[in-house]
């Protein structure tokens, strides 16, 4: 199987990009992305191979005469269908969204039940049709375990290559932070997602920083929790308002985040692809290898860096007994979310 990633040719040839559910909101939010670059760089064609099940299966058909009508410049193609086997030929990404979302008052391991079959089924899909590289994101609910379930019913692919989405989170502690001290996202970075894309994930600010405009006297990088300066705000409220801000969306909209997902999807995507910035961290759903504690096996978010389409989790950080209970505490949901899987799998 060729090696997308490496082509230097100037004309390169297309991706061919899965996006499973993708007649839903979030899928109608990220195919423009996709389509314009957003996800794999400007200068990289696509194929897009959305699948949905049949009673989708008109709105999908809707979504590709879009898509036609978009006039995408990098677009190559788009397949439409609700035949998993032809969705899955020869991708070389996966974005995996199929699945019920959770609706007002539920957790997100609610929906479990539902959508765990899904990813056993599509593993096998996958694993079967799948270039022999696919790189794999679930972003359905609950995502870690989801992907869980796809990497143990998918034994040959590797495991680096299934991740799930915490990206939004991330993003969500990196807009918060920004807010509070009135800078730029963009100026700030380092921020941690461990654990599970649930309530019980924890959101760390220890190592973060953020660039401050250079004067005389100072210029480079200061602590965020040096520059907040309120470790109660810190070590309560920015939490709990990162680990409910998926359900404060649903109570307002009424529908479960879909822009910021979308958005939050290509960025993990891009930055797995094409690398990290120099010292800049994101976190990602990945297989633990024992670092830091954490079970080997589970998908845990980390910190991580990406380089040559690989990611490496971030080595040797200071854990303090704040951090270790919280990691501990989302790594014990992970270890029962997926007992409980293997019991809806029967
Ligand atoms: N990890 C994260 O950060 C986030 C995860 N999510 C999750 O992403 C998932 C998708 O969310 P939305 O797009 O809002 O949901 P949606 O309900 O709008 O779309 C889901 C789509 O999946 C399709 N589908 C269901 N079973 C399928 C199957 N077996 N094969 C193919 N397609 C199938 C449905 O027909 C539907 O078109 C939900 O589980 C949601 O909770 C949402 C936001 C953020
Ligand atoms: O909260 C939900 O159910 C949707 C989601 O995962 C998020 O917005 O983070």
């Amino acid at each position: 199987m060729r090696h997308m990633w490496s082509s230097i040719n100037v004309e390169k040839e297309p991706v061919k990009v899965l996006v499973t559910g993708a007649a839903g909101q979030i899928g109608y939010a990220l195919m423009p992305l996709i389509a314009r670059g957003v996800m794999l760089g400007p200068n990289q064609p696509v194929t897009i191979h959305m699948l949905d099940i049949e009673q989708a299966a008109e709105a999908l058909h809707g979504v590709k005469m879009e898509l036609i009508d978009g006039t995408f410049p990098l677009l190559r193609g788009v397949v439409a269908t609700t035949d998993v086997v032809e969705a899955c030929s020869d991708v070389n990404i996966a974005i995996m969204l199929a699945g019920i979302p959770r609706t007002e008052g539920m957790e997100r391991k609610d929906v479990m039940s539902r959508n765990v079959s899904i990813y056993k089924a599509q593993a096998s899909a996958l694993e079967q049709h799948a270039a022999d590289d696919c790189k794999v994101l679930v972003v359905a609910n609950p995502a870690n375990t989801n992907a869980l379930i796809l990497k143990e019913f998918a034994p040959s692919i590797p495991e680096k290559n299934i991740t799930c989405l915490t990206r939004l989170d991330h993003n969500r502690a990196l807009g918060q932070i920004a807010e509070k001290l009135k800078v730029q996202v963009n100026d700030v970075k380092n921020i941690i997602i461990w654990g599970n894309h649930s309530s019980t994930q924890y959101p760390d600010v220890n190592h973060a920083t953020v660039t401050t405009s250079s004067d005389e006297r100072s210029s480079g990088e200061r602590s965020v929790r040096h520059l907040i300066a309120d470790d109660k705000w810190l070590n309560t409220e920015f939490i709990t308002t990162i680990q409910q801000r998926g359900a404060a969306i649903i109570k307002a909209r009424k529908l479960s985040s879909a822009l910021s997902a979308a958005s939050a999807a290509c960025d993990h995507m891009r930055d797995w692809v094409l690398g990290t910035p120099e010292g800049t961290w994101v976190s990602m759903g990945v297989c633990s290898d024992g670092s830091y504690g954490i079970e080997p096996g589970l998908i845990y978010s980390f910190p991580v860096t990406c380089q040559n389409g690989e990611w490496s989790i971030v080595q040797g950080l200071k854990i303090d007994e704040f951090s270790r209970v919280k990691m501990d505490a989302t790594a014990s949901e992970l270890l029962e979310e997926k007992s409980l899987a293997y019991s809806c799998l029967g």
